[in-house]
Formats: C-alpha cells, sequence, structure tokens
C-alpha cells in the first residue's frame, strides 16, 4: 500500500534519492563517454554530447518536478517512479547506440532496480522490470532490422536471456523485500497507533473524551503567550455544572456522568478549532476561546447554556440541566494561573447570584 510507504517519507530520503541518481546517470556517462572513446558508440562525439545533453535535461526536469512538489509540502514520493523510468530510458537509449556492449549499460538497471526495492510498492516494481527487459528487447529488435548484417544475433540474446534472468532473480528477491519492508511499516503504524493511544490516554479525560486538567493548563499557557503577542484575544470561560450533585443523589452516577458526557458533545458541537474545550474535573469545565472581541465569546457562551438548558435526556423526561459562567479576556503579561482565578472568581459569584448564568467582568 503506497500510503503506508509515504509515510516517513522526508526531504532525506528525497536527498538520498536524488544522490543515488545523480551518481547512477554520472556513472552511466562516464561509461558511455569511454566507449565513445573507444570507438565502442556509434555517435559522432557533437550527437554523443547532444544526445547526453538531453538525457540529463531529462533528469533535471523530474527532479525539479520533485523539488518544487516537496518545497509546497506535496509528496514527492510519486516523483520516485519517474526518477527511476527516466534513468531505465537513459540507458535503453544509450544501448541504441553501444556496439556490442550493450550489456555494460543494461547492468546498471540492477542498480536502479536495487534503488526501487525500498522506495516503490511492488506493481511498481513489476511495471519496471517489465520496461528494462521489453525495452532492452526492442532496441535489439531495432537494431536487428536496421542492419541485420551487422547483428551478432546470437550473443545479443544470449545477452539479453542473461540479464532477463538476473532481473527475474533480483525481482525474486526484490519481492520478498517489498513482503518484508510491508510487514515493518504495517508494525511501525500499529507502533505510532498505540502511541498515539498511549499519548492520549495522558492528556484526555477518560469519560468526556475532552482535555484533561493537565493538558488544558499547558494549552492555556500557550494560548496565553501567543494572546500575549497579540496573535488573538483570549476569552477563557470557567463553566460549572449546577446542582450536579443533586442529579447524582436524585438519577444515580450513571445518569450523572451521562450528562456530564451529553455536555461535553455540546460543547464540540459548538466549539470550532482553534477554541477548544476541557474537563478540569468533577463538572467543572474550561472554554478556551481566540477571539476578535469579547461578545463574540460571551455569545457562544450564552448559545451553549441555552442549548444545555434545552437538552432532554430521553428516558429521565424531568431531569433538566443548567450550568453557570465566568467569562475573562486574558490581559498582557498575565499568567495562565491568573486569568482561571479570575474566570473562577467570576464563576463563584454567578453561583451565588442564582446559578444557570453567565457572568463578566465589568
Ligand atoms: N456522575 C459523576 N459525578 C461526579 C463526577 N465527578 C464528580 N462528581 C460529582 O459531582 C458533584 C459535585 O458537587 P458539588 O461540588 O457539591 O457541586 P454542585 O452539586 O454541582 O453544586 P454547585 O456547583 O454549587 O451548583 C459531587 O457529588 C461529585 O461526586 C463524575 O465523573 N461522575
Amino acid at each position: 500500500m503506497p500510503q503506508r510507504i509515504s509515510r516517513g517519507y522526508d526531504k532525506q530520503e528525497f536527498q538520498r534519492l536524488s544522490l543515488a541518481a545523480l551518481l547512477g546517470a554520472g556513472a552511466h556517462t562516464l561509461v558511455c563517454w569511454l566507449a565513445l572513446q573507444w570507438g565502442f558508440f556509434a555517435l559522432s562525439p557533437e550527437a554523443f554530447f547532444l544526445t547526453f545533453l538531453a538525457l540529463w535535461f531529462g533528469h533535471l526536469v523530474v527532479w525539479s518536478l520533485a523539488c518544487l512538489t516537496l518545497r509546497k509540502g506535496g509528496d514527492a514520493r510519486r516523483f520516485t517512479e519517474p526518477v527511476l523510468v527516466w534513468s531505465t530510458v537513459a540507458l535503453l537509449i544509450s544501448a541504441l547506440f553501444l556496439s556490442d556492449h550493450r550489456l555494460l549499460v543494461m547492468v546498471f538497471f540492477l542498480a536502479v532496480l536495487q534503488i526501487g526495492v525500498f522506495r516503490v510498492g511492488r506493481w511498481q516494481l513489476v511495471r519496471l522490470a517489465l520496461l528494462g527487459v521489453g525495452g532492452y528487447a526492442l532496441v535489439l529488435l531495432e537494431l536487428q532490422s536496421r542492419e541485420p548484417s551487422a547483428f551478432n544475433a546470437l550473443v545479443e540474446w544470449q545477452h539479453w536471456l542473461l540479464f532477463t534472468l538476473a532481473v527475474v532473480l533480483m525481482m525474486v528477491l526484490a519481492l520478498e523485500i517489498v513482503g518484508i519492508r510491508r510487514r515493518i511499516d504495517g508494525r511501525n503504524e500499529a507502533l505510532q497507533q498505540m502511541a498515539r493511544q498511549i499519548r492520549d490516554l495522558a492528556i484526555r479525560d477518560e469519560l468526556t473524551g475532552l482535555y484533561g486538567r493537565r493538558h488544558a493548563m499547558e494549552l492555556l499557557t500557550k494560548a496565553c503567550g501567543q494572546a500575549r503577542r497579540g496573535a488573538y484575544l483570549l476569552a477563557v470561560v470557567f463553566v460549572d455544572l449546577d446542582h450536579f450533585k443533586t442529579i447524582n443523589d436524585q438519577y444515580g452516577h450513571l445518569i450523572g456522568d451521562r450528562v456530564l458526557i451529553r455536555f461535553a458533545d455540546l460543547l464540540r458541537r459548538h466549539l470550532q478549532p482553534p477554541a477548544l474545550a476541557a474537563r478540569m474535573g468533577g463538572e467543572e469545565f474550561l472554554l478556551m476561546l481566540p477571539v476578535d472581541h469579547r461578545e463574540q465569546a460571551r455569545e457562544l457562551v450564552e448559545r451553549i447554556l441555552v442549548a444545555l438548558r434545552k437538552e432532554g435526556f430521553e428516558d429521565q423526561p424531568g431531569l433538566s440541566v443548567t450550568a453557570s459562567a465566568g467569562l475573562v479576556l486574558a490581559s498582557a503579561g498575565e499568567e495562565a494561573e491568573q486569568v482561571l482565578a479570575r474566570a473562577d472568581r467570576l464563576l463563584y459569584q454567578a453561583k451565588q447570584a442564582g446559578r444557570d448564568r453567565l457572568l463578566e467582568e465589568a
């Protein structure tokens, strides 16, 4: 599965692929240049120069597209196959002009396959192998039909057979490695999932799924810092369900739990990121609301309190839940604990004033 392979594909991986492709293309050019010097390459020096200029231009285009994609935050992994395919095409083109020593450049294809083993999926690898073997056969057929008398059919096709055998052997090995790699990727994925779950357990309240107190304080500290730097206005709201003890006493603890879960769901429905809610303990909740102005926060909290009042509990028709809240705006230079203490004082006053209301600082 390509998605699995894509995880962990980063800049370094791309740099390694680029370096491998560069070294491979450089070695290929050098071998062909030596062949030209020794008279094995059936092109004039000018035509050789133009041919390799075109091949390097192709490398450059594919590489630049991948770089551009990576810089834009895209997945450069999808350029791995084009890099390998163009490298193979470059080998095949040069094989067209080499007399007798075609195998010299075609062995480079085994290196191309090797690079692909750790980077592309099973089918991409099979496609690449078919391109190498099939392309080599096409090169031979073209040469055979162009100049049958100069074509040493027996030797050339023997070489092709040897090459094909080598590719098949390598593919058997490669597919085994791809399988192992997939299993490792699968296990890594499971481990990462487990790590995410453990982290969630550590930072989330088990009953409601909202963030717990400790993580809420970390987030509040961070949000206060950002608000201090003027990134936004931060409204901090302490919310406490009213007479929750009575609800527990009258309807039982399980219904009390259900009320907490329902309220958390209600908060999730009303808050869009980056606004967030946390359960600070018992029936106490904290809201952090980055806003443009105070009214925006007030209206939102009022909507939440109204929605809670209207909330019905199917098998408990008589149960009606309300909450009290204290809303403050974080001031410049204020620490998280200080903001929280101010919101808590307002909440206390809201309770004193008869509950089921939101109080703000004058
Ligand atoms: N069902 C349930 N009850 C809880 C949980 N955590 C705390 N409580 C109960 O919540 C109740 C909180 O009661 P109080 O602190 O007296 O507050 P209250 O009854 O809501 O009164 P006011 O806040 O003054 O309106 C206690 O009875 C706790 O046992 C929980 O996870 N589930």
